[in-house]
């Protein structure tokens, strides 16, 4: 496992690009016949990309987190950004379309995931952190997910926010984890921008074109700095960050979180005239 050990925004005005972007964003989650993880010590996200194609991926023991089993403390959200595939989690198959999410709670034993179609694989996106009690697992559907529609055209932010695992939909221990679309012809998100000191967050960015970028902006209000964002790559957003950006092209993103509460209003909004 790749681990991130976190930064100081007091580090920022010292960082080059490359730096940045080795701290902030995961590019290589995503590799076809491989399940690959990122460890961060951002409030101990873990971030994760399985492409079953072929034949099954698993995992489940807990060599690289310390414990006799990956989820013997631990909880996680799993998102298809691909076809359609299957996540069977202790026995129990799940079929999993694009851009449903299946939660898995503490003290599974292992997980497998399979393409129904390996010529059009199930693309799987994951966060897990820090869990503290048993809570089922179970698949959320995009139609049972809880959408909250934002933004204006004029403002070219309009968007589909939806939420999945979060206390109104489904319940976890500290998890939240949902996925934005902006509307055709909208490119902002997050606008306006804001801060949640009590959690951190990861955004994952998909549906992009190859030739396309999202400028992911980052950073102190009064000291931003952007990532030039490409399909599949995920950013840490740590609590003292804004999270934000637009795309040259069409593109959805899930967002995951954890820390000390599950507020999704719990955040401090900045007013973009405010922000340098
Ligand atoms: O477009 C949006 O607005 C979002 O997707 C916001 C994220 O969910 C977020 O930053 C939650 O704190
Ligand atoms: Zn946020």
């Amino acid at each position: 496992m790749r681990v991130l050990y976190g930064v100081s925004p007091a580090d920022i005005p010292s960082m080059d690009t490359d730096r940045l972007r080795g701290e902030f964003l995961v590019e290589d989650l995503f590799a076809v016949g491989e399940i690959r993880f990122v460890y961060t010590h951002v409030d101990r996200m873990i971030l994760g990309g399985a492409v079953p194609a072929g034949g099954t991926l698993s995992f489940g023991g807990g060599a690289d987190v310390g414990t006799e089993l990956f989820f013997t403390a631990r909880e996680m959200g799993i998102a298809n950004l691909g076809g359609a595939g299957t996540v069977i989690v202790d026995g129990e198959t799940f079929a999993v379309a694009n851009r449903d999410v299946v939660y898995v709670g503490r003290g599974t034993r292992e997980v497998v995931f399979a393409s129904d179609d390996a010529a059009s694989p199930a693309r799987f996106y994951m966060n897990s952190v820090p869990a503290g009690a048993d809570i089922a697992s179970r698949l959320i559907t995009r139609a049972q997910s809880k959408p909250l529609t934002l933004g204006e055209d004029a403002r070219s932010n309009k968007r589909t926010l939806r939420m999945y695992i979060h206390p109104e939909v489904t319940p976890s221990c500290l998890l939240l984890m949902g996925i934005t679309d902006p509307a055709p012809n909208n490119i902002w998100n997050t606008m306006p921008p804001h801060l949640h000191e009590r959690r951190m967050e990861a955004y994952c960015y998909f549906d992009l074109a190859d030739e396309d970028r999202v400028v992911h902006l980052m950073g102190r209000p009064d000291s931003t700095r952007h990532l030039m964002v490409a399909d599949g790559n995920a950013v840490l957003s740590p609590a003292w960050s804004i999270h934000m950006g637009a795309g040259t092209g069409p593109y959805a993103f899930v967002w995951g979180m954890t820390g000390e509460n599950q507020a999704y209003t719990d955040v401090d909004p900045v007013a973009v005239k405010d922000l340098k």
